[in-house]
Parts: C-alpha cells; sequence; structure tokens
C-alpha cells in the first residue's frame, strides 16, 4: 500500500515538475516574444546594413558575433556606404553592443520640434555601453550633475580658465619635451599628458594637475573602462557578475578610484565646510574650478565624497581622450600640410600680443579655430554620435515607427565626408571654415562655422539638448594647447615621412595612430 502511495506521490511530483518546466519555458517564450520578436517584427522594415545576426540572434545568439565581428572590423566602410544608399532615411546596424537604427540628420528637425520629452533617454543605453552596474559609472548617470556643471558654471567660467590653461600647458610642454627637443618624441605621451594636465587644472587647480599618481589615473581610467566594458560584453548577462570580480580592469578601476578618493577627498570636504560658512556670512567669492562647481550643485547622494570622486573620474573618461585625441590629430594635419604653420603661427603671435592669453584672443584665434574644426571633420573621436534608447515608442511623420527600446544613432563620420555639407569633403582644407565664416554677411551662420558649433553638417559633439556640454571647454584647451606648440616649436614628421598615419578603427571608436612619432624644435 505504501509502496502504491510513493509511486502516485512521484508521479505527482514529476507533473508538478513538468507543469513547472512548462510554465517556466511559455514565460520564457513570452518575454523573448515581447522584448525582442515583436521590435523585430516592428524594425523588419528598415534595411539592414552589414551581416544579418539572423532571425534567431537574440534568442540563442546565433550569427550574432558574427555581425559583431564584421561590424569590428568593417564599421566605418559599412556606415560610409549605407549612409549614401539610404539618404535622408534609416537604415539598421549591428554594432559591437546593441543594434542601432541609423538616422539621417534630416531627421533632426523633426526630432527637435516634434519628439515628446522623455522619449529619447540618453543614460540607459550609455550605461549598457560601459557596464555601468560593474564600472560603478551609474552612480554619475543617476543624476545629471555631470552635465549641469559643464553646461552652466564650467562654460561661463572660461574666460577665467585661459591663463591658468595656457600656464599649465607651457609647464608640461617643458617637462614632456627636454632641452632642444630635436629627438623624436611619442606624440601621444606629450599631448595625453598636457592634456590630462590641462583639464586637472580645470577641475581642482595647480596642486593635483602636477600629481603624477592623478594624471596616471585620468590618463588610464577610460582604457580601462573600455576594456571591463568590452571583456563583460562577451558573457552573458546573468554571468557578469560573477565574471567581473576577477577582471585584471576592473581591479584597476577600483585602484583609480581610490586614487580619485585620496586626491579630491580633502578638497571636497574642504569647500563643503566652507560652503556652510559661506551661507551665513553671503560670501560669494568662491574658487574657480570643478570641485566647486560640483560642491554647489550637488544635492543628496551627489554629496557623498565618494560619488563626487568618481564625477571627478568621469569627467576624465568624456574630455581626456577625447580632447587629447582631437590635439594630435591636429598636430598631425599639421605636419602633413606644413604650408598651414606660418599663418597660424602669424595670427597666434598677433592676437596673443595684443590679447594677451584672454578668452578674447581665444575668440579670435578663428584661423587655429578653424584648422582643428577641419581636422576633427576628418578624424572625429567615434563613428557614431546622438546614441539614445527610446523611453517610448516614436513615430515618423513619414509613418516609420520605432518601438520603445529601440537604440537609435546618427553616423557623425559619414556625415562629414557628404558632399552635400561640404565641397571636396575629402580634402583637407585647413582655412575651410575661416573662409565661410569671414565671407558669411549673416553672424548666426557665420557662427556656425566655429568648433564647438554643432547641426546636421557637424555631428561630432552629438546634438540636442544633450549634445556634448564640455564643448566649449575643450575648444578652448585644445586651442591654448595647439597655440603654445606652434609659438614655442616647429614641429615636423620624422624624416622622410610625409603623409599624417592612417587612423585605428576599433568597432566605433577610432584613434590616431598612437606610436606616431614627431620631432619638436625649440624656437627660442
Ligand atoms: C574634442 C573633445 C570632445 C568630444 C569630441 C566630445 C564628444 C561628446 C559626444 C559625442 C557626446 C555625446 C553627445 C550626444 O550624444 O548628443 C558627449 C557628451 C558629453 N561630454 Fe563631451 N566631448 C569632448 C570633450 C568633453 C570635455 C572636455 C568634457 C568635460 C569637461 C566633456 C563632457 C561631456 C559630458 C558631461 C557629456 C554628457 C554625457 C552624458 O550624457 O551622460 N566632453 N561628448
Amino acid at each position: 500500500m505504501e509502496a502504491l502511495a510513493a509511486i502516485i506521490r512521484s508521479l505527482m511530483e514529476r507533473e508538478q515538475a513538468q507543469g513547472f518546466a512548462v510554465a517556466g519555458a511559455t514565460l520564457a517564450l513570452l518575454f523573448w516574444s515581447y522584448f525582442y520578436l515583436l521590435p523585430a517584427l516592428t524594425l523588419r522594415k528598415i534595411p539592414r546594413a552589414g551581416k544579418h545576426p539572423g532571425f534567431l540572434g537574440s534568442l540563442f545568439g546565433l550569427g550574432l558575433a558574427d555581425a559583431k565581428r564584421d561590424f569590428k572590423k568593417n564599421g566605418l566602410k559599412i556606415l560610409n556606404e549605407a549612409y549614401l544608399k539610404h539618404k535622408g532615411s534609416m537604415f539598421r546596424v549591428q554594432t559591437l553592443n546593441e543594434e542601432r537604427v541609423v538616422l539621417s540628420p534630416s531627421y533632426i528637425e523633426e526630432i527637435n520640434k516634434s519628439v515628446p520629452e522623455g522619449t529619447l533617454n540618453v543614460t540607459d543605453g550609455l550605461s549598457e555601453r560601459l557596464m555601468g552596474p560593474y564600472t560603478k559609472l551609474d552612480v554619475v548617470f543617476n543624476s545629471d550633475m555631470h552635465i549641469e556643471v559643464c553646461k552652466s558654471p564650467l562654460t561661463q567660467n572660461l574666460p577665467k580658465l585661459v591663463a591658468p590653461l595656457h600656464e599649465e600647458a607651457e609647464y608640461w610642454l617643458k617637462q614632456r619635451i627636454p632641452g632642444d627637443g630635436q629627438s623624436e618624441l611619442n606624440v601621444h605621451d606629450i599631448i595625453v599628458r598636457v592634456i590630462s594636465g590641462t583639464a586637472t587644472r580645470m577641475l581642482s587647480g595647480p596642486v593635483a594637475s602636477r600629481d603624477p599618481e592623478w594624471l596616471e589615473s585620468a590618463a588610464l581610467y577610460s582604457y580601462d573602462v573600455v576594456v571591463v566594458a568590452q571583456t563583460l560584453r562577451h558573457f552573458h548577462p546573468l554571468l557578469r557578475p560573477f565574471v567581473s570580480p576577477f577582471l585584471d580592469s576592473k581591479k584597476k578601476l577600483g585602484k583609480h578610484l581610490g586614487v580619485a578618493q585620496k586626491t579630491f577627498r580633502g578638497q571636497f570636504t574642504e569647500r563643503k565646510k566652507q560652503q556652510e560658512s559661506d551661507q551665513k556670512s553671503g560670501n560669494s567669492d568662491k574658487p574657480v574650478d570643478m570641485v566647486q562647481w560640483m560642491v554647489d550643485a550637488a544635492k543628496g547622494n551627489d554629496r557623498n565624497l565618494d560619488v563626487l570622486a568618481m564625477n571627478m573620474l568621469f569627467m576624465t573618461l568624456a574630455g581626456v581622450h577625447t580632447s587629447a585625441n582631437t590635439t594630435m590629430h591636429a598636430l598631425f594635419d599639421l605636419c602633413a600640410n606644413p604650408q598651414f604653420l606660418q599663418p597660424l603661427r602669424d595670427e597666434i603671435q598677433q592676437v596673443t600680443d595684443e590679447d594677451g592669453w584672454t578668452m578674447a584672443a581665444m575668440s579670435r584665434l578663428k584661423k587655429v579655430d578653424s584648422f582643428i574644426k577641419e581636422s576633427q571633420r576628418l578624424n572625429q573621436t567615434v563613428l557614431m554620435t546622438f546614441n539614445r534608447k527610446l523611453a517610448k515608442s516614436l513615430k515618423f511623420a513619414d509613418g516609420t515607427v520605432l518601438p520603445r527600446g529601440t537604440c537609435i544613432t546618427m553616423p557623425s563620420v559619414a556625415v562629414s565626408r557628404d558632399p552635400e555639407y561640404f565641397e571636396n569633403p575629402d580634402e583637407f582644407d585647413g582655412f575651410r571654415f575661416y573662409e565661410k565664416r569671414s565671407t558669411t554677411i549673416d553672424k548666426s551662420e557665420a557662427n556656425r562655422q566655429s568648433f564647438a558649433a554643432i547641426g546636421p553638417d557637424n555631428l561630432a559633439f552629438g546634438f540636442g539638448k544633450t549634445a556634448c556640454p564640455g564643448r566649449f571647454f575643450a575648444g578652448t584647451q585644445i586651442k591654448t594647447v595647439l597655440a603654445s606648440i606652434i609659438l614655442n616649436y616647429d614641429i615636423s614628421f620624422p624624416k622622410g615621412q610625409s603623409q599624417r598615419p592612417d587612423n585605428i578603427y576599433r568597432g566605433g571608436l577610432i584613434q590616431p595612430d598612437p606610436r606616431q612619432k614627431m620631432v619638436f624644435r625649440k624656437r627660442f
């Protein structure tokens, strides 16, 4: 009797287990249908560029690795060709991270005018791409403080920053270019140090900007973030929490955070105290640096010292290699086009003789501004900008519907070579924007030719409300550094080289060749 009862119990348990399995499988199928199948069906009418990961790619990862590899190797070509083929419209591409719908800049006006507030989410996609939970960057993305401090106080205080930036640039150039600098020196090593030094001068003043430990972290942090993100991307999301603690680069991120805490904790604590006494005394005379702007802007959890330190690290992620690469590209273009050197030097000499190292002088450096902008047009830092994830579905006037969760982007590099926007787009013309600016009567159109200006023809800084809020600082910093180099040194490629080195394309990232050497000859 008991044996019979045991058999019945075991049959019931097996049936129950089978029931759970069926329910689980049904739930998984529903989940997949809702999050992957339905969006995939909605997007199927949008043409695809590059390799197709296959219909079941999202479910089993079949074909996905192949499509990602294709993008890693041929991303530039895929985007350039598809942009011209689908001009005025959109196409899909599988990137190293997610599938993105690549929009032509012709959608900009419609997006600016009629996309409802809260539809375009910047941080979700950014956090996914940079593995926010594992790189701890979510602590920064949880609020808009990092954006607000760049948009308002940083940009407003630029006139007070020019002289310190110049002093810092000259200091680091002297440190990194020994003697008369006749020998061939690695450009990357010099420029990354000059840019992290000048950036740190803005972040926290002249103590940290000479601190080798912090400057090392400021230079390496972004690399280690990218390595962590790229490594974890190969693991299933469920495995990432178990894998991440063992990654060497993750340990390095912990070390960089430790350095940031050590460097800035004391300063943040002091400024917070000072803030309380200023509130009582009504003192409004404050230091001009990012530490102060963050203390003034931080509310709630952002006032935590570790969160503030993470925000300082984020500033190096956003602003060190982007500006260093742009400066390196400009130097390469100058060596490859030496006919621009004397006119640039004459302009710099004249305006700094007349106005000193001031904002007035920087604004008058229109030839330098044009040269950097032309160099950036042909050598951007990423293939695509304006990366957004749709928080709600979006219907365009042409009837196309993009479902919630779709990642959209714009092909900034392809646009920058479009003959519709630029005459002889593949030709380097250092004074292209200077000439347009000087001959355009309409003031706002003339201003659109400046380095930091954004528009459908210049997406290097993204566009719209969330375009890079650090671009005005970047322009001033890069101009100061380049002007200091041009005034103090004669520069050239090593003997026998006349062409700039090819850029390095890795997935969506673009990098000037870090092995390139240059000769810097001291002029005085
Ligand atoms: C040449 C140098 C630079 C380039 C090419 C660049 C490019 C960009 C781009 C493409 C974006 C995304 C904009 C969009 O999606 O619409 C961005 C965002 C941003 N940039 Fe820059 N940037 C540069 C320098 C800087 C500097 C020096 C800072 C800070 C001092 C900075 C701070 C930021 C911040 C805070 C964001 C917003 C990030 C977010 O949305 O969470 N950038 N930048």
